[in-house]
């Protein structure tokens, strides 16, 4: 089991304090339900970590924590037996971690977009490792609620904060459905990566709308296809090797799954290709990666000969006047 108590004492001085006792039962159960073999074993490499003096931290395009001293082989060790890191770049006491992903780059897509996160509770689904909570934090965030169902993410975020050592930001193994609903609370939440491994989009859209205090503003990331407004493509089989993707829209089909599902000024403020830069295998993260999931002779193509992954990043508002129609979807 995994210690989250200093997170719930930092949430109960805060607006979030209604989440606290859900959020505590919740956790319990999970404890009390775990199966899974992976974390008695990852939770002993959080456990044996060195205790290493931080002189100073720096959440730029690496995230990186200093100490007076070179990093021990014990942590090199321990780091890499968390292998693959798929989200980064890290830099601990002079290791380098070379993610798979150079999330800075998608950071600084998003960044530029962002309302002023000073003082904000934000909650980031589909949070990974936490690389992009500790850009919020340096951005002024007061709480970072990072959940993931993914495990390795959890413990890789352990990692990182046994020595950043901060109770506002954590990774919790919670998906988003399994979310307590309608928080109504957050000020910013984001869900970037997340929506085409949603075979019920539109679900997830309402359920990240209920988090969300009114006025407070949804951060979207997915990937999606050229085209007008109205079309979606559903790859039959895999698409780019994954066998869990089910919707990629057009960003105006997204713009209007936003609207349906109660979400006002809503805004595309970027499409990228991804490209070999921004996303490749390294010795973190060992193995495939994106060149071999683009079709060999044409990069416009994924290996199935779907289009290949454009990501757009749509932001849109919870609206402030709560008086809007209660969207049955069962
Ligand atoms: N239902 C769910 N609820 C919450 N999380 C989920 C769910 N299903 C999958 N995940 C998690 O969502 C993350 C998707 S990666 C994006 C990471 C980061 N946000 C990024 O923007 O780089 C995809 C990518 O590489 O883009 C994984 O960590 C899953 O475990």
């Amino acid at each position: 089991m995994i210690n989250y108590q200093p997170f719930l004492d930092h949430l109960s001085h805060t607006r979030l304090n209604h989440w606290v006792v859900p959020l505590s039962a919740q956790l319990d159960d999970l404890w009390a339900n775990l199966n899974d073999g992976n974390l008695p074993r990852f939770m002993s490499i959080i456990n044996d970590l060195p205790s290493l003096a931080v002189t100073d931290t720096e959440f730029s395009d690496t995230v990186s924590i200093r100490g007076d001293i070179q990093a021990p082989e014990t942590l090199l060790t321990a780091l890499q037996q968390l292998k693959p890191w798929r989200k980064g770049p890290f830099s601990l006491f002079g290791i380098d971690i070379d993610s798979e992903w150079r999330c800075n780059l998608k950071w600084d897509r998003v960044a530029a977009h962002l309302p002023d996160l000073t003082g904000q509770h934000v909650l980031d689904v589909g949070s990974g490792n936490g690389y992009y909570g500790w850009r919020m934090k340096a951005a002024g965030a007061a709480t970072v609620a990072g959940i993931d169902p993914s495990w390795l993410s959890v413990v890789q975020h352990l990692a990182v904060n046994r020595y950043i050592n901060d109770a506002s930001h954590a990774v919790l193994p919670l998906t988003m459905e399994s979310l307590t609903p309608d928080l109504n609370a957050f000020d910013t939440v984001f869900s970037m990566g997340v929506l085409y491994h949603r075979r019920s989009p539109l679900d997830h859209l309402f359920e990240l709308r209920g988090a969300l205090r009114p006025g407070g503003t949804l951060v979207l990331e997915t990937i999606v296809i050229d085209g007008h407004e109205g079309e979606s493509l559903v790859p039959i089989g895999r698409y780019a090797r994954m066998n869990n993707v089910w919707f990629l829209p057009t960003a105006k089909t997204l713009a209007q799954w936003l609207e349906k599902m109660g979400f006002e000024n809503i805004r595309i403020v970027d499409e990228s290709r991804t490209t070999a830069e921004e996303q490749r295998g390294t010795d973190w993260k060992p193995g495939q990666s994106l060149s071999e999931y683009l079709h060999p002779d044409d990069p416009t193509r994924t290996v199935e000969g779907h289009p290949a992954p454009i990501r757009a990043i749509l932001l849109a508002d919870k609206p402030v006047n709560q008086r809007l129609k209660r969207y049955r979807l069962d």
